[in-house]
């Protein structure tokens, strides 16, 4: 008997190697087992056994290292179709489905006998036998922490005399629980006012009186809460030793969803449409379902894992990581309570390793997390989700394997015969188009809903986008960032009490060149994208195509209408923030991008100075765009709409689109109706117009006639290398020589494609200080040509990459 094991090795194979199965040993496929690699023993999981085997000589499996399969036979399947479609080593890509922590190195583990032996006389033997005698299956590490130094060799002398086993393991790190340091009062509130009052009055700076002071309105706080004011463990131990307070410690759940459990709130009676939309999608193998912002998508999602629960069934709910707030969370946990499991990346290890078998179990049957929650191991799968299905966050760009969660999810529904829904307002073209040329279901929910506080439902409006053409303003005159009529709108919005959000699309924007006259960009005549400035240049300005390394110089004046107001663009969010201090006097103005919003927490405070109506206006980046739902939010103005139609990315509109409808579905979404304005140079580019009009339709017709003409996906598919080295010469050197490679196995062929661009230096042209340079690969099947070249550890292979920056 001969058994295919993925092995646990930083070599990036991509196939199993095969090892003997010694007699007596119970295999099954998905089993965890340790398997000699070279001169090491090291982890692997069995995909397949077979009578046969077609290498000579094969070495026998070591051990197993758990008896129950990890991977069910559709997993391995998926894996092993993962490893072939994104060119990934093997063992990542199994490692994906594995719970967080196994591939950390295995860990020796120490059991005691049913019958031992007389106790041994040395005392360090019988301090160890006491210990697991008392505690059971234990690891060296905590052996070690309990008696001292333990060598392997005494351990194995006492395996041998009979007295306890000695194996390698799986580290589950179960059962240690967290604890969290809290203070409490313990006095009534109103006695501890009042001698915060007493204290504050004799030291208005007192320390203790803010602390009694918060816990009056608060009585039981983590300590880091009190330690924040100020308060060292002095402090705290004289108001402990003076009866007000105590310090204890509060066993902190490893359960994530613990605080949103307990829930089965009766749904709501679907509406017609949405009934129709979850009956197709129940009844078809996959499905699009199209529906504008706050259309009542997720009431769907929601009955459709009701469905699937009472069929006996599991589900998997991927949502974008940023979409994954707590009240998301509790929109999930209020109605499946205890079958609810949740995944992100926010997790420990311990978090999320409890997770993965409470799922595993069968215990948790739904499961809601983000792009990596789509490898929970869900038994008897009837239904994957994924909301939001455009969003490139379902991409892994790094590390290996760069897959994506959408193909993955489609792949799992066909060998596990789960349905599959994708969710969107805005859907991917690629998606869109195979839901127009019949490989899809689709579905559409076009009403957008206002829920009113009795739970009932009326027909809400979308917010009314008006395009602001800069060229006029400039033409009038006015060369603030700010158009008159935005400008006039946040006014009125600011004396009504309510709120504005500025959003600048900011990326890259520097080094696009645009004529301010005509709105004339210089595109790449054979790829269709924006030529931009060449960051490396160094003589001249020199416009570059990032993709096929076409280069020109940069004229003075503007090509198209010979304007000498041909220039760089684009402005930063902190000059937008400066300007509209100055423009909007007395208004509380905040800015939130990637330096302003760097944690969850951040985020989560502006979301919730926001809600309290601390702020008038926030200036921000797409980072905005994102599920904000916001009561008194009625303007929003796009400051430069443009910026993103010009990044060298056959995806430019497509994106614009998304984040245009994205941010302007912020606005107006209760009784308030919003105002959107569209700033840009280009009022007639189609993605604007588009967005403007709310016409999804309209994008697709042109976006889907722009790809077909230049021949981009869904007509083909995009696969990106790139080769990094610190050495110019050298760098360029390699890349050429795969370049060149790529082109004769494709000529030998006799095959006109895939085409293959460059290298060429890449619009980010160097990171963490080494250069970069990129070829990028069209056709059918890049990947198919890719897989024949050798490539050593500097290059990254990325089919269908997110970006191609
Ligand atoms: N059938 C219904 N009856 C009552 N309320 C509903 C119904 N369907 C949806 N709602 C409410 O309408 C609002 C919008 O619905 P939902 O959040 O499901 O829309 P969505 O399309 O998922 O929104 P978004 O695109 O913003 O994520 C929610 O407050 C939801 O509770
Ligand atoms: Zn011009
Ligand atoms: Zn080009």
């Amino acid at each position: 008997m001969f058994a295919e094991v993925g092995v646990y090795t930083t070599q990036p194979a991509r196939r199993p190697f095969t090892y003997a199965v010694p007699p007596g040993m119970a295999l099954a496929p998905g089993m965890a087992v340790f398997v000699p690699f070279g001169p090491r023993i090291v982890q692997g999981i069995v995909l397949r056994l077979s009578e046969r085997s077609e290498v000579e000589a094969v070495r026998p499996i070591s051990a197993v290292m758990d008896p129950e399969p990890l991977l069910d036979p559709a997993r391995i399947a998926l894996a092993e179709w993962m490893a072939e479609e994104y060119l990934a080593p093997l063992w990542e890509c199994v490692a994906c489905f594995l719970p967080a922590g196994f591939g950390q190195k295995p860990v020796t583990m120490v059991s005691p006998v049913d019958v031992p032996p007389l106790l041994p006389v040395y005392p360090k033997d019988r301090a160890i036998l006491q210990y697991i005698a008392a505690h059971g299956r234990v690891t060296l590490d905590e052996l070690r922490k309990a008696v001292g130094q333990v060598s392997l060799t005494t351990l194995q002398r006492l395996q041998q005399e009979g007295h306890l086993t000695v194996t390698q393991g799986l580290a589950r790190p179960t059962g240690r629980p967290k604890f969290e340091r809290r203070v409490a009062l313990t006095v009534e509130p109103a006695a501890a006012r009042a001698e915060a009052e007493r204290l504050l009055a004799e030291r208005p700076r007192s320390v203790e009186g803010r602390v009694l002071l918060r816990l009056a309105e608060e009585p039981d706080l983590p300590l880091g809460a009190v330690r924040a004011l100020g308060a060292t463990p002095g402090h705290l131990e004289r108001l402990a030793e003076r009866g007000f307070i105590r310090a204890y410690d509060r066993r902190v759940e490893r359960d994530p969803v613990a605080a949103v459990r307990g829930g089965s709130r009766p749904p709501p009676v679907l509406s017609a449409e949405q009934a129709a939309a979850a009956d197709t999608a129940w009844r078809e193998r996959v499905t699009l379902l199209h529906g504008v912002t706050g259309s009542g998508k997720t009431e769907v999602y929601l009955d459709l894992v009701g469905r699937a629960l009472a069929a006996g069934g599991g589900a998997i709910v991927l949502v974008p990581e940023i979409s994954l707030t707590p009240q998301a969370i509790r929109r999930f946990g209020e109605r499946f309570g205890d079958e609810l499991a949740v995944f992100h990346s926010r997790l420990s290890t311990g978090e999320l390793y409890d997770q993965w078998f409470r799922v595993e179990r069968g215990e948790a049957r739904l499961v809601l997390g983000s792009r990596s929650a789509v490898f929970a191991p869900v038994r008897k799968l009837e239904l994957v989700v994924l909301d939001e299905e455009h969003e490139w966050s379902y991409k892994q760009s790094d590390p290996v394997p760069r897959y994506h969660a959408r193909d993955v999810a489609l792949k799992l529904g066909e060998l596990t015969g789960a349905r599959v829904v994708l969710g969107s307002a805005t859907p991917d073209v690629v998606t869109y188009h195979r839901a127009e040329t019949g490989q899809i279901a689709r579905v559409e929910l076009a009403t957008r809903l206002a829920p009113a506080e009795d739970g009932s439902v009326t027909e809400g409006a979308l917010p009314s986008v008006q395009v602001v053409d800069m060229r006029e303003e400039l033409r009038a005159g006015n060369r603030s960032m700010f158009s008159r009529a935005l400008r006039q709108a946040v006014r009125e919005a600011l004396v009504a009490g309510e709120q504005a959000i500025l959003f600048v699309n900011r990326r890259g924007s520097a080094r696009f060149v645009l004529c301010r006259d005509c709105g004339f960009l210089p595109l790449c005549p054979s790829c269709e994208v924006a030529m931009s400035l060449d960051a490396e240049a160094t003589i001249h300005a020199m416009l570059r195509c990032h993709h096929c390394g076409r280069t020109k110089r940069l004229e003075e004046r503007c090509p198209n209408c010979d304007s000498l107001r041909y220039r760089p663009f684009g402005v930063g969010t902190q000059r937008v923030e400066a300007e509209a201090r100055a423009v909007f006097r007395g208004a509380r103005v905040a800015r939130w991008d990637s330096d302003t919003a760097r944690t969850r927490d951040a985020h989560e405070r502006m979301v919730a100075a926001l809600e309290a109506g601390k702020i008038d206006i926030v200036v921000g980046t797409q980072l905005l765009a994102k599920g904000l739902d916001l009561e008194r939010l009625t303007v929003v103005g796009v400051v430069d709409a443009d910026v993103g139609l010009s990044l060298p990315d056959y995806r430019a509109a497509e994106r614009t689109y998304q984040l245009l409808s994205q941010v302007a579905g912020r606005a107006g979404r209760r009784d308030r109706p919003g105002r959107v304005y569209i700033q840009t140079y280009e009022p007639e580019a189609p993605p604007i117009v588009a967005a403007a009009e709310h016409d999804y339709r309209g994008f697709y017709e042109s976006e889907i006639a722009h790809r077909r003409r230049a021949g981009y996906p869904p007509f083909s598919r995009i696969a990106r290398l790139v080769y990094r080295h610190h050495d110019e010469a050298a760098g360029l050197e390699e890349a050429s020589r795969v370049a060149r490679e790529l082109r004769v196995l494709r000529d030998a062929a006799g095959r006109a494609e895939p085409e293959i661009l460059g290298p060429t230096r890449p619009f980010i042209p160097r990171v963490r200080g080494e250069l970069r340079w990129q070829i990028l690969l069209r056709g059918r099947a890049p990947g198919t040509l890719i897989g024949q070249v050798r490539l050593g550890e500097r290059w990254q292979v990325d089919i269908d990459p997110a970006s191609l920056l």
